[in-house]
Order: C-alpha cells, then sequence, then structure tokens
C-alpha cells in the first residue's frame, strides 16, 4: 500500500508507486493524501485530504485486503501525519511490528516547491519516523530533519545516526542530490551493519520521482519478503535502470521511468 500524493503529470508520487509495484509483482492500495496540481516544470497548487479519511483509506484497506507493507510519500500536513502514526499502531505497522513501514520523508518536489507544510517537521521526527522500518531521506529533506549538511560520507554517517536517535529501525541517507560527485552513494544503517549501495552517476536531467521509485521498490521488495537490506540493494538496482531508461516530457524534468523492463523488450 502507498499512503502519498496524486500527481497530474504522473512522474512521481502514487502514479509511479503504482507503476512499480505492478512491475514488482505486487498488488498496489492507495490511501490518497493530496492531489497536486503539477507537471514537469513545477507544483502550482495542491489540496490535501483531511486527516480522517486518509485513516480511513488505510483502515479500509488493511482490514479487508490485508498489506504486505506499506509505504509513506507527500503526507502534506501535520494532522495528516499524527493520523498516519496513530493508525499504522493502531494496524500494526511499522518499526518492531508486524507489516514493514517505509517513510520516504518528502518535504518539496524536485523543483522546490513545498508538499508538507513547514509546520509538520516536529510530527516528521517525533511521530513517524519512530515508527519507520526504514526512513529514506533526499539530502535536502535531512538538512531540513535533522539540520545536517551532507558534503561527504563522513556527514552522511552522522545524518544516519541522528535519523537512528530519532527511533528509525533503519535509515538510508540517498546521495542523488550530491551532484558535483561521479557517483550516486546511498548509505543504510540499523546502528549495528552499515551497507553502501554506490552507482555510477547517470547524466540526465530526467529523474523526476527517483525517490518515490526507490521507496515503492523497497516496499515491494519487503512485501515479498526480502530483509531490509536486500530490499535496498534491489531496490538500487532498480531505480538506477529507471533513471537509464528515464525519458523527456514536457518543457522540465521527464520521469524515471520505471517501466524499463518492459520498454527494453
Ligand atoms: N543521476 C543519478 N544517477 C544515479 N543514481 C541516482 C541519480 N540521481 C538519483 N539517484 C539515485 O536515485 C535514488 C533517489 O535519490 P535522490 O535523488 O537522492 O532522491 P529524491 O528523488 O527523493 O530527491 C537514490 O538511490 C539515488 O542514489
Ligand atoms: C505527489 C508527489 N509526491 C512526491 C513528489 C516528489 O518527487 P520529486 O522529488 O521527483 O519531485 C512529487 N513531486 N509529487
Amino acid at each position: 500500500m502507498t499512503v502519498a500524493g496524486s500527481d497530474s503529470g504522473g512522474g512521481a508520487g502514487i502514479q509511479t508507486d503504482m507503476r512499480t509495484f505492478a512491475l514488482l509483482g505486487v498488488h498496489a492500495c492507495v490511501a490518497v493524501t493530496a492531489v497536486t496540481v503539477q507537471n514537469t516544470v513545477g507544483v502550482s497548487d495542491f489540496v490535501a485530504m483531511s486527516p480522517d479519511i486518509v485513516a480511513a483509506q488505510m483502515r479500509s484497506v488493511v482490514t479487508d485486503i490485508g498489506v504486505g507493507a506499506v509505504k509513506t510519500g507527500m503526507l502534506a500536513s501535520g494532522p495528516i501525519i499524527d493520523a498516519v502514526a496513530s493508525t499504522a499502531d493502531e494496524l500494526d505497522l511499522g518499526n518492531s511490528r508486524t507489516v514493514p513501514l517505509v517513510v520516504d520523508p518528502v518535504a518539496a518536489s524536485m523543483h522546490g516547491d513545498p508538499l508538507l507544510a513547514a509546520e509538520a517537521f516536529d510530527a516528521l521526527r517525533t511521530n513517524l519516523i519512530p515508527r519507520a522500518t526504514v526512513v529514506t531521506p533526499n539530502l535536502d529533506e535531512v538538512r531540513l530533519i535533522t539540520g545536517i549538511d551532507v558534503t561527504d560520507a563522513a556527514s552522511q554517517h552522522d545524518a544516519v545516526r541522528a535519523l537512528l536517535d530519532m527511533g528509525a529501525q533503519w535509515a538510508l541517507v540517498k546521495g542523488g542530490h550530491l551532484r558535483s560527485s561521479t557517483q550516486s552513494p546511498d548509505l543504510l544503517s540499523d546502528g549495528v551493519e552499515d551497507h553502501e549501495f554506490t552507482t555510477e552517476r547517470i547524466a540526465t536531467g530526467h529523474d523526476h520521482g527517483a525517490g518515490d521509485t526507490l521507496a515503492a521498490a523497497i516496499t515491494a521488495a519487503l512485501a515479498h519478503g526480502y530483509s531490509v537490506p536486500d530490499a535496498v540493494r534491489f531496490a538500487k538496482s532498480w531505480v538506477t535502470e529507471g533513471l537509464r531508461w528515464a525519458y523527456p516530457l514536457g518543457a522540465g524534468h521527464g520521469p524515471v521511468n520505471p517501466m524499463w523492463r518492459v520498454s527494453e523488450e
């Protein structure tokens, strides 16, 4: 299940989560948190759902269909974060519970347009990150959540540690925004084991939805029973191929292509 916002341009959010889930052989259920007015150049507006309706979608799906793993993406507001956190407890989702919960703490679109209210960061830190089986921030989100500016391997380790100190079971600090590097290094840790997943940086401006694709692929792999390190290893290779097969669209950033496996044939 994905708990996320709609991207009218189809490059990120629910739309990319559902494509990724389908291609990875899992049925996608959805709790819509917000509807964005979005294309390849930016997000011009959004409307958030009521927290009760978000919680009710989660409850409706879990009590009837069941879920193998759950991912959160754009949550829009503090009250939605609080509702998702308490519903996760009610439904036995998250850190040390039955069903893994992947928290992608989406704060803004890649164009810099906000997707989370500024006053919602406390709720993210104190209510959602402690419930995460794995939290997957990019470097801008790391700065906003922990105050740490990641510029190298040492500060990436510090950021992982800060997220684990907030209570996440595993933290994955993604290196996609280290744009001056020739590589794209992601660091995963639970405080005991460190795993580095590094790929060559792909020269593309069409990287819209990369974080969603990665987190959705982690979620699908967890639903298939992978361990967290194996799920992240798989998802990193999946998003790397998606970036290689990304295509231009509109006047801005085209989408990572989660259909790369189909496109290849
Ligand atoms: N140009 C690139 N080449 C290779 N991997 C990339 C590139 N850009 C991002 N990635 C990878 O895509 C995933 C999403 O990363 P990132 O861009 O940091 O997140 P977000 O989309 O949330 O901003 C990470 O695994 C990151 O390493
Ligand atoms: C509904 C929604 N969810 C998530 C993102 C983040 O994706 P990106 O960082 O590629 O803009 C987005 N732009 N829109």
